[in-house]
């Protein structure tokens, strides 16, 4: 079984993409991950974010460890949604995801084009959001609780500027699939979202068998 859950920044998708992986016993993927990643790399060897080549070129990961705190840093992450725009740099990871979304009994993948690009044959597919100062609450929280400086007025700018840039890109834009469930947690406290959401997936589920044996 294969799971896509998309939506925009700091919308809640990873801790729910988690809590549904928990649920079902499958492996998860926090795809932003590899964007970020290649943009710490990019800013480590002091390359161009503008330069599709020198984002390209920062795709090697084999020095970069997923688990370096940095990478949830503002400026890794708003250099990320600046080279994810690059078909090339797509390109260069799109393997390395198709191959966890493919592997034996299923996973759990969350980003922005997992259930129009990576995984369009997804078993259930959630778009995950919420009104965007409620995101930019939720972020300010998480950064602070990490330590790491963090101003309302600023996320908001960043987050607004993030969401124009990956849903008006060419190549794999940020938007909801056909066939996705919408789930805005706006309202919802963490567990709320998150019961929400094995709710909904139960359900698609239930309807998926139930279509493939009608009584
Ligand atoms: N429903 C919720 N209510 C309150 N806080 C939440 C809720 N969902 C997630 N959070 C918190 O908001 C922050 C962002 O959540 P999360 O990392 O899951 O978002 P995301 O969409 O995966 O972000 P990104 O796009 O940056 O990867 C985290 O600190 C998380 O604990
Ligand atoms: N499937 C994806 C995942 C992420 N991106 C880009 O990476 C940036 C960082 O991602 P986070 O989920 O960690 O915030 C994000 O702003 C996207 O631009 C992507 O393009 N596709």
């Amino acid at each position: 079984m294969v799971i896509a859950v998309d939506g925009p920044a700091a919308s809640g998708k990873g801790t729910i993409a988690k809590a549904l992986a928990r649920h079902f016993g499958l492996p998860h993927m926090d795809t932003g991950l590899l964007y970020r990643a290649v943009a710490l790399n990019l800013f480590r060897f002091g390359g161009d974010p503008a330069s599709e080549f020198e984002a390209t070129r920062a795709c090697d990961l084999t020095s970069i460890s997923l688990d370096d705190p940095e990478l949830r840093s503002e400026i890794v992450g708003s250099i990320a949604s600046r080279i994810s725009a690059y078909p090339a740099v797509r390109e260069r990871l799109l393997d390395r995801q198709r191959n966890f979304a493919g592997q034996a009994g299923g996973a759990v993948l969350d980003g922005r084009d997992i259930g129009t690009v990576i995984a369009p044959q997804a078993d259930v597919k959630l778009f995950v959001t919420a009104s965007v100062e409620v995101r930019a609450r939720r972020r300010v929280a998480e950064l602070l609780s990490r330590g790491m400086p963090a101003h309302l007025e600023d996320v908001v700018i960043d987050l607004k500027a993030r969401d124009a840039r990956d849903s008006s890109r060419v190549t794999a834009p940020l938007e909801e699939a056909v066939d996705a469930i919408h789930l805005d947690t706006s309202e919802m406290d963490i567990d709320a979202a998150i019961s929400a959401a094995i709710d909904l997936a139960e359900k698609r589920l239930r309807d998926s068998v139930d279509k493939l044996n009608p009584v």
